[in-house]
C-alpha cells in the first residue's frame, strides 16, 4: 500500500539549522507601509457536501488530503500551506523561522515523492513574511523557481486559490456537451492512416518561444485543423504563459469541431479536471513530473467518473517507469521538451519506448504520443519506427499561414479525411 502524507511534516532534527540564504533583500516596508492586506492561506478541501452530495446528479468525489490509496482515500490536491503555519509567521521576535520551518517541512514531503522533479511549492515559504511590524522580503533557493515547469505550476497552485467553490460546478457540468472518445479517435486515424495520429496544437504562445502567431483565431485554427485530417485538438488553457483560454475549448466546440478536444493545462487540483469537462473537453493533460503516483490515481479515477481521457505527460525513464506501473493508464504523452533547458530532443521518444518499456506500452494497448519538436516528414517517421502510435504539434504548424494546410508537408501526404474518400 502506497502512502502520501502531504502537510505530516517529518519533525526536523534538532539544532538543523534552515538552508543557506543565497539572496536576501531585507526589511523592506515597515508594517504599515504594506499595500496589500495580509491574508491567511488555508486549504480549500472541496467535499462531497459542498458539492452538493444526497441532492442527486453525479457528485463530485472528495477531494481531500490522501493517506492510503484505497478506494475510499484521494490524493491532496489543496495547497499544504495551512493557517498555522502561516499564523506561525507572526511571532515578532525577529525570527521568520518558524514559517519557513512549516513550509518547508511540508514542502520535504511533496519533493522526493515518486520522484517527482517539480516542487508543488516554495519550499521555504513565499518570499514575503512578516515579523512584527515589518515586511521582509526573503529570495533564497526554497522559494525561487528552478525551472519554468516549477514557476507555471507555483502559479497554478497561487491561481487555485481564487477558483469558483467545487459545489459551483455542479449544475454546468450537468449540461456539459456529451463527451467524445480521444482514445478512439486516435486509434481510428492510426488505422485509417498508417500514419501516428495527429493532435494538433490551438497554442497562441509558448514560455520558450514567445508569440507564436500574432492574428490568432483559436476556432478557425481548429477548423482547418479538423478539414486537413487531425485526429484531436489540444487546447492551451493556461492564460499567463501560453495565452490560452478555457474559454476556447467551448468556442471550439460550440462552433461545431467533432474532433475530441485534450485540454493543456497544468493540472495541479481535481476542480480544474470538473472545470475542463464543464468547458467541453474530452481529455486532459497529467504531467508526471508534477503530480505524485497518488494525484495520477485519484485524478484518473474522476477522468473516469467524468468519462474523459487522460493524456498521462513523462519527461524520462523514471516518470515513464512510474507511470506503467499505474493502472488504468491508456495515453502517455513522451515529451521531447528538456524541462530546465527548454532545449527538444526527439531522440527522448526512441529512448523510452525502447525494449521492456516499449513491450509494456504494447502489451497494455496503451497509445504512446510524441510531444514536442516535431517539424518534418523524417521526425514523423523517426518517432513512429520508435512505436508511437500519435503525435502532439503546435509550434511546427501554427506558425504557418494555414496551420491545416501544412499537416500535408509535416507528414509529407495528405491525411485529411477526404483524402481517402
Ligand atoms: O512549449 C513550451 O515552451 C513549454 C514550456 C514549459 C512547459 C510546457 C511547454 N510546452 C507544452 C508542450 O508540451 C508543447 O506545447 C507541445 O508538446 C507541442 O510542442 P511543439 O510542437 O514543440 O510546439
Amino acid at each position: 500500500m502506497e502512502a502520501l502524507a502531504i502537510g505530516s511534516a517529518p519533525p526536523r532534527p534538532p539544532g538543523l539549522a534552515l538552508p543557506p540564504l543565497t539572496r536576501h533583500h531585507h526589511l523592506l516596508l515597515h508594517r504599515s507601509q504594506t499595500l496589500a492586506p495580509r491574508r491567511l492561506v488555508a486549504s480549500a478541501p472541496m467535499d462531497a457536501a459542498a458539492a452538493g452530495a444526497g441532492r442527486g446528479g453525479p457528485v463530485p468525489p472528495r477531494c481531500a488530503r490522501a493517506e492510503t490509496d484505497s478506494e475510499d482515500a484521494v490524493a491532496t490536491t489543496s495547497s499544504p500551506h495551512s493557517a498555522e503555519a502561516e499564523g506561525a509567521a507572526e511571532q515578532g521576535n525577529g525570527a521568520p523561522a518558524p514559517v519557513a520551518d512549516a513550509a518547508a517541512a511540508a514542502a520535504a514531503d511533496v519533493v522526493g515523492v515518486d520522484g517527482i522533479r517539480i516542487r508543488r511549492r516554495p519550499v521555504t515559504g513565499p518570499p514575503v513574511h512578516y515579523v512584527g511590524p515589518f515586511q521582509f522580503r526573503l529570495e533564497n533557493e526554497g522559494n525561487t523557481p528552478r525551472n519554468i515547469l516549477e514557476r507555471i505550476v507555483w502559479d497554478k497552485e497561487a491561481e487555485m486559490k481564487e477558483r469558483r467553490p467545487l459545489y459551483m460546478l455542479k449544475g454546468p457540468l450537468e449540461n456539459a456537451p456529451p463527451v467524445r472518445d480521444f482514445f478512439g479517435a486516435l486509434k481510428a486515424s492510426f488505422d485509417r492512416t498508417g500514419l501516428p495520429a495527429l493532435i494538433a496544437e490551438v497554442k497562441k504562445a509558448s514560455p520558450s518561444r514567445g508569440v507564436l502567431r500574432e492574428d490568432f483565431e483559436p476556432v478557425q485554427i481548429a477548423q482547418t485543423y479538423e478539414k486537413n485530417g487531425a485526429a484531436c485538438l489540444s487546447v492551451l488553457t493556461d492564460a499567463k504563459y501560453f495565452q490560452g483560454s478555457f474559454d476556447y475549448l467551448d468556442a471550439i466546440r460550440n462552433a461545431g469541431v467533432q474532433c475530441p478536444l485534450l485540454c493543456k493545462e497544468f493540472i495541479v487540483d481535481a476542480w480544474q479536471l470538473y472545470y475542463a469537462r464543464l468547458k467541453g473537453a474530452d481529455a486532459v493533460l497529467l504531467i508526471a513530473a508534477v503530480l505524485p503516483d497518488l494525484d495520477i490515481k485519484y485524478m484518473l479515477k474522476i477522468c473516469k467518473i467524468l468519462g474523459m481521457a487522460a493524456l498521462v505527460e513523462v519527461h524520462d525513464e523514471r516518470e515513464m517507469d512510474r507511470v506503467l506501473g499505474i493502472d488504468g493508464v491508456q495515453l502517455i504523452g513522451i515529451n521531447n521538451r528538456n524541462l530546465e533547458t527548454f532545449q527538444v530532443d526527439i531522440s527522448n521518444t526512441k529512448n523510452l519506448l525502447e525494449g521492456e518499456r516499449g513491450q509494456t506500452i504494447a502489451q497494455k494497448g496503451i497509445i504512446a504520443v510524441g510531444e514536442s519538436g516535431l517539424f518534418t516528414p523524417e521526425h514523423i517517421s523517426f518517432v513512429q519506427s520508435a512505436g508511437v502510435k500519435a503525435v502532439l504539434v503546435g509550434e511546427s504548424l501554427i506558425k504557418q499561414e494555414d496551420p491545416g494546410k501544412a499537416i500535408a508537408g509535416l507528414f509529407g501526404k495528405d491525411i485529411s479525411p477526404v483524402s481517402a474518400a
